[in-house]
């Protein structure tokens, strides 16, 4: 014992441990930079950077970590690299974490939910936005396990460093059992040693995940559930209320969360019925053009999804997109907001042909965003694709600030009046996922109008909600269509709602508009045999 505890405390292994974490951070650290490097690269739209990216991975993880080093020291200086002992073990380290780091950035990049990214762009948010604001920040929360086990491993790994004769705790080790021939007390003491190194990127992984814990709770409950984590065996006591009941502060957000939050009452205008249709219909085709669709063509592979669409919307005006499932509707909305390229014809809105010049050639993803910002589009998806790890608040004043320029305060002012409107000013500190479906809906279109879009685009917003949260999601809309005086395009099967609501019913069917008219003549006199067909099922249903 006496010995074991006079090898753990002996300088030569201590010095050993020194250059042991030192390979370790220099191959992490240079890993990490080249891991970004090679996983910006196989997400590139450049098929030439994904490749080569690819290339590097199936030889440096395909080949040995001893030989990389061997590499790295004896091969390196031939071609006139010559490199210490240490910093080849670190870049030979670096080279073969990269790959690994690489794999663990890119699959959580792709995993952060794609409606997200369709809901930055509609926002106006450049590819640079989206990555910085929605995909990095959800990404690097769930890749912290991972990447608490690629350090690890490299830090046993960095023990290969022995084979290019850097002093490491390994080596030192072997050195000294075959000097005294006490194997036992040394390699136990520099298992122990590496235990305590291993222990302490857990001790960081399990901090890194308690900070980027978005349900964290109040320190007090974070320090018990850190010993928790620590001393898994043992019992640390429960404060009051954890165990079986639930606490009173909690038990009130339940009950907040899951009672009904009406809207604020409706503006005088808003509680009025649709004044004499006719008499909107002339004013509205007094209007400029909102959105204009001609002679749309968009294919998907071989089948044609939308095939010679001809459509204008006047400002002011709410079109109602009926059809049946697959006719195309939602791709019409998502080509409108140029979330799809096409394939023939021309779409302008607010009199702009949104993501191309005047020359007709295709404006880079960045120039689309700027423009569909600046041409004011705004999109509500059925997903209601929010920003997952941002509070309602935040989901619509983010946008605000990062696109529209506005300063903190301003968002915020202009988030709450929003989030009062849509009944929900209580929740604005709640994430999406503690919201109901009908609540998130509502903060999707209060972020969606909150730019002062001058079109608004709603595909299928109520699809996605139980029966009984429909309605609220419906009130919402009704009262922007109303008081708002947007042009709306609202893709939806609820016919009663569309009757009450929309200037014109669109119906679709195999891509093409069948028929077209105002909104109670089209639903109580349909003229095409496929419309009537439409509705009749719906009725039934
Ligand atoms: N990204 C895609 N890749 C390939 N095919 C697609 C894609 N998106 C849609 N489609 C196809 O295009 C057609 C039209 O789809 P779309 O979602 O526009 O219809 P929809 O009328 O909105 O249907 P629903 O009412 O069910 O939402 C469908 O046949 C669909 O399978």
């Amino acid at each position: 014992m006496d010995l074991f505890l006079h090898y753990l405390s002996m300088p030569y292994l201590l010095d050993g441990v020194g250059y042991t974490l030192l390979i370790t951070v220099l191959g992490l650290l240079g890993g990490l930079v080249m891991g970004v490097v090679l996983a910006a690269m196989q997400l590139s739209r450049f098929r030439t950077l994904a490749v080569i990216a690819r290339g590097y991975s199936i030889i440096f993880r395909g080949t040995p970590l001893i030989l990389q080093m061997v590499f790295c020291y004896n091969a390196l200086p031939l071609i006139g690299i010559k490199l210490t002992a240490i910093s080849a073990a670190g870049l030979a380290l670096a080279l073969n974490e990269a790959p690994f780091i690489a794999e663990i950035l890119r699959s959580n990049v792709l995993g952060v939910d794609r409606g997200q990214v369709s809901a930055g762009q509609a926002l106006g948010m450049t590819p640079a936005a989206i990555m910085r604001r929605v995909i990095a920040p959800q990404a690097i929360r769930s890749m912290v396990p991972a990447l608490g086990n690629e350090a690890v491993s490299a830090l046993k790994n960095s023990s290969l460093a022995s084979v290019v004769a850097v002093q490491e705790l390994t080596l030192r080790s072997t050195q000294l059992a075959s000097a005294t021939f006490d194997f036992f007390s040394i390699f136990f003491a520099s298992g122990l040693m590496y235990l305590v190194l291993t222990g302490a990127i857990a001790v960081i992984q399990i901090v890194v995940e308690m900070l980027l814990d978005l349900d964290r709770p109040p320190p007090k409950e974070q320090l018990r559930r850190f010993l928790r984590a620590l001393l898994p065996g043992r019992a640390v006591p429960e404060p009051a209320g954890a165990a079986g009941t639930v606490p009173p502060d909690v038990a009130g957000e339940i009950l907040e969360e899951i009672a009904v939050d009406p809207l604020p009452p409706a503006s005088p205008k808003a509680a009025l019925a649709r004044p004499d249709r006719e008499a909107r219909a002339r004013r509205l085709a007094g209007n400029n053009v909102a959105v204009e669709v001609k002679e749309l063509r968009k294919n998907y592979g071989d089948q044609t999804v939308l095939d010679g669409i001809d459509l204008t919307v006047r400002a002011g005006e709410v079109v109602a997109l009926l059809g049946p499932s697959g006719s195309g509707k939602s791709t019409l909305l998502r080509c409108i907001n140029r979330l799809e390229g096409w394939e023939g014809g021309t779409i302008r809105v607010g009199g702009r042909f949104l993501g191309t010049d005047e020359g007709g050639r295709g404006l880079s993803p960045r120039a689309t965003a700027q423009m569909r910002a600046g041409v004011g589009v705004g999109m509500v998806f059925q997903q209601f694709n929010l920003f997952g790890h941002l509070t309602a608040r935040e989901n619509i004043a983010g946008p605000l600030r990062w696109v529209q320029g506005l300063s903190r305060l301003d968002a915020d002012r202009r988030a709450q009046e929003l989030l009062e409107r849509v009944g929900l000013a209580h929740r604005a500190d709640a994430l999406p996922r503690h919201l109901s479906g009908g609540q998130q809906q509502r903060v999707a279109i209060a972020r969606a109008v909150a730019p002062g879009p001058s079109v608004l685009l709603l595909d299928e917003p109520t699809s996605a909600l139980d029966p009984e949260l429909v309605g609220e999601v419906l009130e919402v809309i009704r009262r922007l269509a109303v008081e708002d005086g947007l042009a709306m395009i609202i893709s939806t099967h609820q016919l009663h709602f569309a009757g009450e609501v929309a200037d014109r019913i669109v119906f679709l069917a195999g891509g093409s508009i069948v028929e077209e008219g105002p909104a109670d003549r089209v639903l109580n006199q349909p003229r095409h045999p496929l419309t009537a067909r439409f509705l009749s099922t719906m009725a039934a249903e």
